[in-house]
């Protein structure tokens, strides 16, 4: 069986999910979706909602950009006046701000949505189509300032409350005084550092994150130093392969010479900085809401429930399970269930033993090295389980890896995807759908690889095996049963 989760991208999203029926979960996407496809059926205090002025008139519905401007106002005066309420503090630019919006509850949640999707769509309209391409372009120059920033530490270089001035602050890196200021001065147009007055730099609650927060600036230099590069040679990739599948012909081989050799895993495998950068930033990225293990391991939030497979002390394998962290927690919930954890020697030598302090947890979990692309080794289990495995690999190799299955599958055996599942395009909130949209790109550059939606999750088991079936639940896009009668 497939299962795939539609998680959130966006914190506090689906914070009242373990409260919140499936139902309701439901409706609270569609309610999002519609409000934001209409501004205008929302009303406001200046505007009836029957298009009739307060004098009988009938009123003009205002502008798209009066509508954007409003929707903007009304949505952060929820927002503000719950942070009032729960005396939390309201965002800023200040060196002591959070760096993060505490979790809110839904309807709060879907108001800073409803903001951050408002305020960019206002933004365009305010550029007009021209000037926000042209200008838009651009945007990889704001990525080069902060990579230079992250590269040299810059934010680490004085202490977060004082200031220092730019001569003093050029003798604690190798950067030169003018590159300093340029590059500098570039991130104060994000928010990322200030200039009190001339010369004199401080910092922002953006730049003491860059000081303080090892996982984040892991995640920067993983995007700048690895992924920008890899995304600028795309195209040549694109032009001398346009089918974009092999795995050592992406933009990130043509970036680092390395076409044809090897693919970036095995890149990353010879170089231990790199190789600590992406997993730090892998953290960093798994940190946000809707990654935790719980969303699949617990029931309550909409999990997978192994109650019946549990009850005949069934049979799950984690294949590519890292230091199988869901397994231990799957242990702990269903405790007759057995697991067998799978990754590369390596990622297997280096996990916790034992796996977990309860020995009935630790006991019932196996760690097997094992290559995904030969054929499975653990056979008749009931679930083969793949998270954030397909979205590494273009179709030929995801057939080969399920392909690889096939032997080893007894009849009702069930694959198991936990892995994002793409909408139809404008289907999901405008957040979330720019983040998957680009991170399926990303997957492009690094590994000639794609997110997936169901369409081609269907397809991608279709040519694996005829005999699949694959179903759809609620919120997971689910089963497919490999039937071998
Ligand atoms: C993106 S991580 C996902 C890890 C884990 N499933 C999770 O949810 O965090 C991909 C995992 O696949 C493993 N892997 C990569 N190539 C593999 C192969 N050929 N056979 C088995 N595991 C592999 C990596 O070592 C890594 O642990």
């Amino acid at each position: 069986m497939a299962k795939i989760k539609l998680s959130s991208w966006f914190n506090g999203k689906e914070s009242s999910s373990s409260n919140g029926d499936a139902e309701s979960k439901k409706n609270n996407r569609r309610s999002f979706f519609l409000s934001n496809k209409e501004p205008e059926a929302n009303g406001n205090s200046s505007t009836p909602t029957n298009g009739t002025a307060t004098n009988g008139t009938a009123a003009a519905p205002p502008s798209e950009m009066i509508a954007l401007a409003q929707k903007i106002t009304r949505e952060t005066e929820k927002l503000e006046a719950y942070m009032k309420k729960n005396n939390l503090p309201m965002p800023s630019f200040d060196v002591d701000a959070p760096a993060d919006f505490p979790k809110l509850p839904e309807e709060i949640a879907q108001s800073r949505q409803e903001i951050i999707s408002a305020t960019k769509q206002l933004g365009l309209l305010a550029h007009g189509p021209r000037e926000s391409l042209r200008w838009g372009i651009w945007e990889f120059l704001d990525v080069l300032a902060l990579n230079a920033i992250n590269h040299y530490d810059i934010a680490k270089l004085f202490p977060i409350d004082s200031t220092i001035t730019l001569d003093e602050l050029q003798t604690k890196t190798t950067l030169d005084p003018i590159n300093l200021a340029r590059l500098l001065r570039l991130a104060m147009t994000n928010g990322i550092f200030r200039e009190p007055s001339p010369g004199v730099i401080a910092h922002t609650a953006a730049s003491r994150a860059l000081a303080e927060d090892t996982d984040l600036t892991a995640w920067i230099g993983f995007n700048g130093e690895d992924i920008f590069p890899a995304a600028a040679h795309v195209l040549e990739a694109l032009k001398a392969d346009p089918q974009a599948t092999s795995l050592t012909r992406t933009g990130f081989q043509y970036a680092f010479d390395t076409v044809d050799k090897e693919p970036m895993f095995v890149t990353f495998g010879k170089d231990p900085h790199r190789a600590r950068r992406m997993g730090k930033a892998m953290v960093s990225l798994t940190g946000g809401e809707g990654y935790e293990p719980s969303y699949f391991v617990d029931v309550e939030k909409g999990g997978y429930d192994f109650t019946e497979l549990d009850k005949k002390g069934g049979t799950f394998v984690d294949v590519g399970g890292s230091h199988g962290f869901i397994c231990v927690d799957l242990a702990k919930r269903y405790k007759n269930m057995k697991f067998v954890v799978q990754d590369l020697p390596k990622t297997v030598d280096s996990a916790p033993k034992p796996m977990s302090e309860d020995a009935q947890v630790a006991e019932r979990i196996t760690l097997l090295a094992h290559d995904f692309f030969t054929e499975q080794v653990t056979k008749d289990a009931d679930v083969y389980y793949f998270r954030w495995i397909m979205h590494n690999y273009s179709t030929p190799y995801a057939i080969k890896i399920l392909k690889n299955l096939i032997p080893a599958l007894k009849p009702g055996a069930r694959i198991l995807i936990n892995d994002h599942c793409l909408r139809e395009a404008g289907q999901e909130n405008p957040w979330d759908e720019r983040v998957m949209r680009r991170m399926d790109v990303v997957m492009l550059a690094l590994l000639n690889a794609q997110e997936r939606s169901e369409a081609e999750f269907r397809e991608l088991f279709k040519a694996v095996d005829e005999r699949f079936v694959f179903k759809v639940g609620l919120f997971f896009l689910s089963p497919v049963f490999p039937c071998r009668c």
